[in-house]
Parts: structure tokens; C-alpha cells; sequence
């Protein structure tokens, strides 16, 4: 060998290191970004920070060009919930497992895809038109059972190649997993703590928190506020005569076709046993007096479906009140509405009455 040959050796091991150390560097950097993003996931706060952590930051910080996640929600649960947070990117919610199967099949890792391995998957991921040539589909496993997928996508099509390993992937994925899990848990405690555990309307303890909201907010900003009290008539008769849990299946239906009477904003309450409390925000008299007989009437007419399929009527009784003007407590309206639904009872039940005008609706 010449000392040329060996020049040239020398320079070419030199060339070989150098870029094994860029590789590295390259390396530890993408290692560090995992790190970094595992540890904020492990620490999110909030569905709408989680799902903008995974959407908008990994998509900025990763240089995606496209970023989706797939949640599964059977039961509607994610799809009640998610509406009314702030998210610049919501998740894609399934009603079934189909759309993950056709994605994953059996497997349960990261998946690769791009120009000749699977590109046919890449319109089905990424389904809002970006241009994606190929990606990272990483399925979310807890307990054994998928509960949905993270998608990353690059315009570069020699980004996410076939031989690429995956390990960083799969260990995003159940980490990503792991916080999702987490949240909705947080989630469903938060709204158990919310709501009443027969009717899902809203219980006493939140009604007392949003409606001292409401009040400062109504006498703050000068409008209306109504209250409704809601009683059902006669319910210890419904129970004697046809038992406690016809009872509490009547109270169930009763709260659903309040709250479905109601616009958002609207606040509905179980407030004790078969009493339910209405808060009615820029709602005047006369429009809160029409959603009292409209509630009222729907009772009235409908037809309550009892466990062993029988059917057994009801009525109810309603009270109203107006936000007094330069009222200074809350407990004012409640008090009038309470005395209204008392007068509403001495009547003769099923009815209307409005602690202001003093008259049957
Ligand atoms: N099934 C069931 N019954 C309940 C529940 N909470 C309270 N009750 C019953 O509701 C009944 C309320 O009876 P009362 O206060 O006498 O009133 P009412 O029979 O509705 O008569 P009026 O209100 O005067 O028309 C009682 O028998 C309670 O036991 C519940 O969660 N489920």
C-alpha cells in the first residue's frame, strides 16, 4: 500500500466518523425533542392541552406536516365532552373499531408507510386532503385494547422509510396512550362530581358553584335571569304504587326531557328528590314561562317507560321567578321561585305559576 493509498484510507475513515457523529448528534437531538415532549405529556393538565400537544406542537417541533389522532368513543362520551373545549385541532372520534382495523389489522406496533410499503393507508389517515407521501400510524393500546391512533405525516416521502426503525414510535405511542387514558379518566371524575348519578342533569353541589356565576353575572351585566322550580306532583304515590325503582325511572326521563328543553347556557339541576331547579340567563318572563309549560306539557303528555316496559304518567308542578331588580343575594330569586312552586302545589298541581305576575300561567 502506498502512503497515497493510506492518505486516502485515513480521509475516507475520517469521512465514515464524521458522519457517524452527526448521525449521533442527530440522534441525541431527536432523543432529547422525545424526552422533552414524554415528560410534558406526562404532565398535561387538560384534554384540549393534551390533544394540542400531540396536533400542533409535535406537528411544529417534529416538522409534520400533518397530524391526527383517533380516539374510540362507542358510547358518545368523548363526543358529549369535547364540543365545548378550545381546541384548534379536535380528534376524530370512531364509533367503532373498524377504521383502526383497516389501519392496523392484527398488529399492535407502530406502522411505516410510504412509496411501496402500505401508501394506500395514507389518504384513509389522513383524511382532511393534506398532501402526505408518507407517515407514522402508532396505534394507542391500554390494557391490551386499542383506544385509538396518532398518525404523523411528511410531505417527504423518504421520512418515514420501511426500514426506519421504530422504537422511539412505539414508545411515544404508550406514553401518548398512557396520558389519554389518564385524562379521561380526569375527565369522567371531574363531570361525576358534576352530575347527578340517576338523572345527568347537573347536582346541587354544581348548581350552587355556576348559579352564584350566573347571578353576578346577570346583575353585573343588567339582564334578565329567570328561575324555575320543577316539582314532580304526587311522586310518593308513583313510588308506593308502582315501586322505588319506577320512581327513580321516572325521575331519570323527567331529567332528560328538561335538559333536552333547554338552549346551551341554560342551566339544569337536580336540586333534592324529585325537585329540579332551572336557571334561565337573558331570559325575560314571557320566554321563561314558555319553557316552563313547554317542560310542563312534555311531562304531561309523555308517556314514562317503566323497567318491565309498562308505561306510567306524570305531571309536575312549576314555580317562577325573575332576578328582583337591585336584587343583592341569589337566595332572593330561589325563595321566590320556591314560593311560587308552593302556590303552583296549592292550585292543584300541574301548573305554571310565576312568583311576579302571582297569576296561572
Ligand atoms: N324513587 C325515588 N324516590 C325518591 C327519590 N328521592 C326522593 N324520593 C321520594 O319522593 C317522594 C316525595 O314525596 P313528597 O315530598 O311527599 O311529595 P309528592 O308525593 O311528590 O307530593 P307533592 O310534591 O306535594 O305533589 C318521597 O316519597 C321520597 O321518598 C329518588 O331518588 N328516587
Amino acid at each position: 500500500m502506498t502512503a497515497v493509498d493510506t492518505q486516502a484510507q485515513v480521509q475516507e475513515l475520517r469521512r465514515q466518523l464524521q458522519s457517524l457523529l452527526e448521525a449521533a448528534t442527530a440522534n441525541e437531538r431527536k432523543l432529547d425533542r422525545f424526552d422533552a415532549l414524554e415528560r410534558r405529556l406526562m404532565a398535561v393538565e387538560s384534554m384540549e392541552e393534551l390533544v394540542n400537544l400531540l396536533l400542533v406542537e409535535c406537528r411544529a417541533d417534529f416538522g409534520l406536516d400533518a397530524a391526527e389522532l383517533w380516539l374510540l368513543d362507542p358510547d358518545g362520551e368523548l363526543s358529549r365532552a369535547l364540543p365545548s373545549l378550545p381546541m384548534a385541532h379536535a380528534p376524530r372520534l370512531l364509533e367503532n373499531h373498524l377504521p383502526l382495523k383497516d389501519l392496523f389489522g392484527a398488529a399492535r406496533t407502530a406502522r411505516l408507510i410510504g412509496p411501496g410499503h402500505g401508501e394506500a393507508l395514507l389518504a384513509q389517515a389522513f383524511g382532511d386532503g393534506t398532501p402526505v407521501r408518507s407517515g407514522a400510524l402508532l396505534p394507542l393500546i391500554r390494557q391490551g385494547l386499542l383506544i385509538g391512533s396518532l398518525h404523523f405525516g411528511a410531505n417527504d416521502a423518504e421520512r418515514y422509510d420501511a426500514a426506519s426503525g421504530t422504537k422511539f414510535l412505539d414508545r411515544l405511542s404508550t406514553i401518548a396512550a398512557i396520558a389519554i387514558e389518564s385524562m379521561l379518566n380526569r375527565e369522567r371524575l371531574r363531570r361525576a362530581g358534576m352530575t347527578d348519578g340517576l338523572t345527568g342533569v347537573h347536582n346541587r353541589r354544581y348548581f350552587d358553584h355556576r348559579s352564584l356565576i350566573e347571578f353576578s353575572q346577570a346583575v353585573r351585566h343588567r339582564y334578565p335571569l329567570a328561575c324555575l322550580f320543577l316539582d314532580i306532583d304526587h311522586f310518593k304515590a308513583i313510588n308506593d304504587g308502582h315501586g322505588h325503582p319506577v320512581g327513580d325511572e321516572v325521575l331519570r326521563q323527567v331529567g332528560g326531557l328538561i335538559q333536552r328543553s333547554l338552549r346551551t347556557g341554560d342551566l339544569a339541576a337536580r336540586y333534592g328528590g324529585e325537585e329540579f331547579v332551572v336557571l334561565l340567563p337573558r331570559t325575560d318572563l314571557a320566554g321563561a314561562r314558555e319553557v316552563a309549560e313547554r317542560i310542563r306539557l312534555t311531562v304531561q303528555d309523555a308517556p314514562f317507560i317503566t323497567p318491565e316496559g309498562g308505561t306510567v304518567s306524570a305531571t309536575l308542578s312549576a314555580g317562577l321567578a325573575m332576578l328582583p331588580a337591585g336584587a343583592v343575594s341569589f337566595a332572593e330569586l330561589l325563595s321566590a321561585a320556591d314560593r311560587a312552586l308552593y302556590e303552583a302545589k296549592r292550585a292543584g298541581r300541574n301548573r305554571t305559576i310565576a312568583d311576579t305576575a302571582g297569576e296561572a300561567a
